[in-house]
């Protein structure tokens, strides 16, 4: 530890190093040795790694056959790196040899074995445990050892085996919480689905360790009859079996996340990053056994409502749970168990009051358990899907907005400037009363999202990140402007962005609706428009329409349509392949003006059949 390097002339990495250049590196490595050895590093999880440095003696070039010349002087240094999980270590002993002697195929090998002139050892141990740090030590000290014995005698000289370990904490990253309330209101639309925050359960109360109480005290307590009979069995609360029941300290209070219908953005995490839970209380105690005495509370559940729809996870990506429905609820840090206590006995009624207590412990080492056990401290991840049967989609100014105006009771920003909508706005339909009191109650939920433009997909515009919203939608709606330039294209365009982004989406049901009808240059089209429209696609639904529940999984632990499995992406990267008119077809096409309520029925009419469908 701390031991400066005896660091050799540095050279390039060379044909089995790592590629970059050796003296910056080991520069480094001394930086962290030696002169510090406590020092920081910006990391957050523990890391040991394991440095390799192997000075080869190139004997006879006839051994490495097919090596160039400049090959055969980089190979004389050798630099491997290993970084290696805290639960890899015991690893290292078993893989070291073989490193020893794999020096890559135009090698031979025992020829390499016997041409290592030196090794240097280091590991690098990045923990703010001490525990681990001093397993590394041990570790090192083992393969000194079996260095010696095993590859020393015939391999190299033992003095030109080098080892040293070095120990560096990490640095405590202090979480960002840069963004701004000020920045939040201007820009909400950028922080409103997605936020990380750390939640922290309480710890357990302690226990207490107790006395039996003197006679004299139990008799004050209680009366004349106690002091007749101090141990008389109902002085202390008893379990069935007639054992004493020692009070506990109070459970640490847990963290639970739940869907709230009340909430409908993650903004206000973004201003409180952090949960505690609250601790367990401590058994209230003076230290000596009473009929009176109590456990410790336990703490309340701290309960988080996030918005409907929320997917929770750990900050580096395993799922917890997503929250799609009302009441869904999930566990993410479990608080600590309050600590026992602890009963001391005088030796001489050790043994009769062994025979009434099964809680009596009298080992030291079973003292810890006194204490309440710490709480868990998790980092989440929140991402907000919005939950809606039916997506809006289009380019800027289509008229998205006002036709959730004109179908719900939403009240969203209507104006005739592109991306006056920054984020999703949902409306709730009603079901079709004509279809009486069964299919009434089909109501469903609608979402008007941001404009899409070409290139939305490269980050143009608002981006495309919010089309993750359409995620759980069963239809979409594609709303065009008709009596904009090229309708057809815009209709193109918006498809296009949504299959850069998901090609699911395309496999869903869909109906179009031409807008602004009212206007004569978007009446006089309609006809043609309509009919161009209904032969972009495929009558066959080529896959499913819905994303299988398989799919449902693998998309929650990906976000931005780049599933992680290489099976997905294969899957994703042909349906990217197909052209937009190997996709089904729209279900119906549409000219209204939900400006001016014109067609106004007729489109509801069909968007409700297509539910229906879906
Ligand atoms: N003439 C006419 N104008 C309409 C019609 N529907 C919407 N508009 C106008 O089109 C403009 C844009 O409407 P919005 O509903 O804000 O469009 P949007 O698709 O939500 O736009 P973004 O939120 O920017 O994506 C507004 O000025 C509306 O008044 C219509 O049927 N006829
Ligand atoms: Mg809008």
């Amino acid at each position: 530890m701390g031991v400066p390097l005896p660091l050799p002339t540095p050279k390039m990495g060379g044909a089995h190093g790592v590629g970059f250049p050796l003296p910056s590196h080991l520069e480094q490595v001394k930086r962290w040795s030696g002169r510090n050895p406590h020092s920081s590093l910006p990391l957050q999880q523990d890391l040991t790694i394991l440095i390799l440095y192997i000075e080869l003696e190139m004997g006879n070039d006839k051994a490495y056959p097919g090596m160039s010349e400049n090959e055969y002087s980089n190979a004389r240094h050798a630099i491997r790196i290993y970084a290696l999980d805290k639960t890899e270590i015991s690893l290292v002993k078993l893989c070291l040899p073989p490193h020893f002697v794999s020096f890559g195929s135009k090698v031979n090998e025992d020829n390499a074995v016997s041409s290592i002139s030196s090794v240097i050892v280091i590991f690098i141990v990045i923990s703010n445990s001490a525990l681990l740090q001093q397993n590394t030590i041990q570790q090192s000290t083992y393969l000194k050892k079996t260095a010696k014995s095993s590859y020393c005698s015939n391999v190299l000289k033992y003095e030109n085996l080098r080892y040293d370990s070095i120990s560096c904490r990490h640095t405590r990253t202090r979480e960002s919480n840069s963004t701004s309330p000020a920045t939040l209101v201007k820009e909400p639309h950028k922080y409103f689905d997605r936020v990380l925050i750390t939640v922290r359960s309480g710890d357990g109360g302690h226990g207490a360790v107790l006395r039996m109480p003197t006679q004299s005290a139990v008799a004050k307590s209680h009366g004349k009859l106690a002091k007749e009979n101090p141990w008389k069995k109902s002085s202390f609360k008893r379990d069935f079996d007639g054992s004493l029941i020692l009070p506990m300290g109070g459970h640490g209070g847990d963290v639970v996340i739940y869907a709230d219908e009340g909430k409908d953005t993650l903004l206000e995490f973004h201003n409180k990053r952090r949960y505690n839970a609250k601790r367990g209380g401590n058994v209230d105690s003076v230290g000596v056994l009473s009929s009176q005495l109590r456990g410790g509370l336990a703490a309340p559940t701290l309960r988080i409502p996030v918005p409907l729809g929320t997917v929770v996870k750990h900050k580096r990506g395993k799922l917890f749970s997503d929250l799609a429905h009302p009441g869904d609820e999930v566990l993410v840090a479990r608080g600590g168990r309050g600590g026992i206590s602890l009963l001391e006995v005088p030796e001489n009624r050790r043994k009769r009051m062994t025979t009434l207590t099964t809680n009596i412990m009298r080992d030291d080492t079973d003292k810890v358990l006194v204490l309440g056990q710490h709480g868990e401290e998790v980092s989440l991840e929140l991402i907000l899907r919005v939950v809606a049967d039916v997506g809006l989609v289009g380019l800027p100014n289509a008229g998205k907005s006002t036709l959730l105006a004109a179908i719900t009771h939403a009240k969203p920003d209507i104006a005739d400037y592109p991306f006056t909508t920054l984020m999703p706005n949902l409306g709730r339909l009603d079901g079709d009363p004509t279809l009486g009191a069964e299919k009434y109650s089909s109501e469903a939920t609608l979402a008007d999202l941001p404009g899409l433009i070409e290139g939305a997909h490269l980050g143009k515009g608002l981006g495309r990140n919010f089309l993750r919203h359409l995620r759980r939608t069963r239809l979409l709606v594609h709303v065009i402007d008709a009596a904009a330039e090229n309708p057809v294209n815009d209709y193109r365009t918006v498809k296009e962005e949504l299959r850069m982004y998901n090609p699911d989406y395309l496999e869903r049901p869909f109906i179009v609706v031409l807008n602004k009808i009212d206007l004569p240059e978007a009446r006089d089209r309609l006809q043609s428009l309509t009919e161009e429209m209904l032969k972009i696609g495929c009558d066959k639904v080529t896959s499913e329409t819905e994303l299988s529940s398989e799919d449902a999984v693998k998309s929650l632990s990906t976000e931005g349509g780049e599933a992680d499995l290489l099976s997905s992406v294969t899957s994703v990267k042909d349906k990217r392949d197909k052209e937009l008119e190997d996709y089904p077809r729209p279900l119906a096409v549409v000219g209204v003006s939900v400006l001016k309520g014109i067609m106004i029925q007729e489109m509801l009419k069909e968007i409700r059949a297509a539910l229906r469908k879906c």
